[in-house]
């Protein structure tokens, strides 16, 4: 359900990370300004249904996706906060040494999470939202993921880039898992309304 020009390949840290319908370094951030949305209708009407929507969001546009699912579902929402915050030159994905490219080039990079998930147990559905970083999900989501029990839950990925897909980002994550039930993931738009948003989580059937 994800479109975008994915290239999964495409790891070199020499390369920049595509950009959609650009490839100056600024289409990357186009989306970092997530509009408002008044309309707050909750849609989910089975009570017992417990939802967490967990995202990491370095810029804000991610948590902007993840505060209209929330919102929506009156879920809880939970951010994935760094231990050390990402500085700006960290995220610098020109530079072959910034703590990202460093990140993203050992698959087994482990970045320390501040705080955790209280009750992880009490939830049946799981969202888990991220920026792409170099075509994959930031190392701190694999933290995230290694972090609890999610046997007998649902999780749905969701991501938001500069126009890459989600493409193996979620499928790397479920490996980190086991016994959960991993939805399909989808790619959002940081600049998407609440409705927008809606429509796909409505989609997802997850009441039924
Ligand atoms: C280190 C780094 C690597 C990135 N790699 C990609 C990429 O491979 N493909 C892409 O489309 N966007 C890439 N981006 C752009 C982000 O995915 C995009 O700006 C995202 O919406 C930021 O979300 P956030 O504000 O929640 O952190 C990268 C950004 C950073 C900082």
């Amino acid at each position: 359900a994800c479109s975008g020009n994915t290239d999964q390949n495409g790891q070199s840290s020499t390369e920049q990370p595509p950009a959609e319908n650009s490839s100056s370094a600024d289409a990357m951030n186009n989306e970092s300004s997530a509009p408002t949305d008044s309309s707050n209708t909750p849609d989910n009407e089975d009570e017992s249904l417990k939802v967490l929507v967990a995202y990491f969001s370095a810029t804000g546009t991610t948590e902007g996706v993840a505060k209209h699912i929330a919102n929506g579902l009156n879920a809880e929402l939970y951010e994935i906060v760094p231990e050390q915050p990402y500085s700006s030159a960290d995220l610098d994905w020109n530079d072959n040494d910034s703590r990202s490219t460093i990140e993203m080039n050992d698959p087994n990079a482990r970045p320390d999470i501040s705080g955790s998930v209280e009750n992880m147990e009490q939830y049946d559905v799981v969202f888990i939202g991220y920026p792409i970083w170099w075509y994959d999900a930031p190392r701190i989501v694999s933290t995230f993921m290694e972090s609890y029990d999610f046997s007998g839950k649902t999780i749905v990925p969701f991501c938001t880039s500069g126009g890459s897909g989600i493409g193996s980002s979620a499928s790397n994550l479920e490996k980190l898992t086991s016994n959960a039930e991993w939805l399909d993931g989808q790619r959002l738009n940081g600049s998407d309304s609440q409705d927008t948003v809606m429509e796909w989580v409505n989609s997802l059937g997850l009441d039924k």
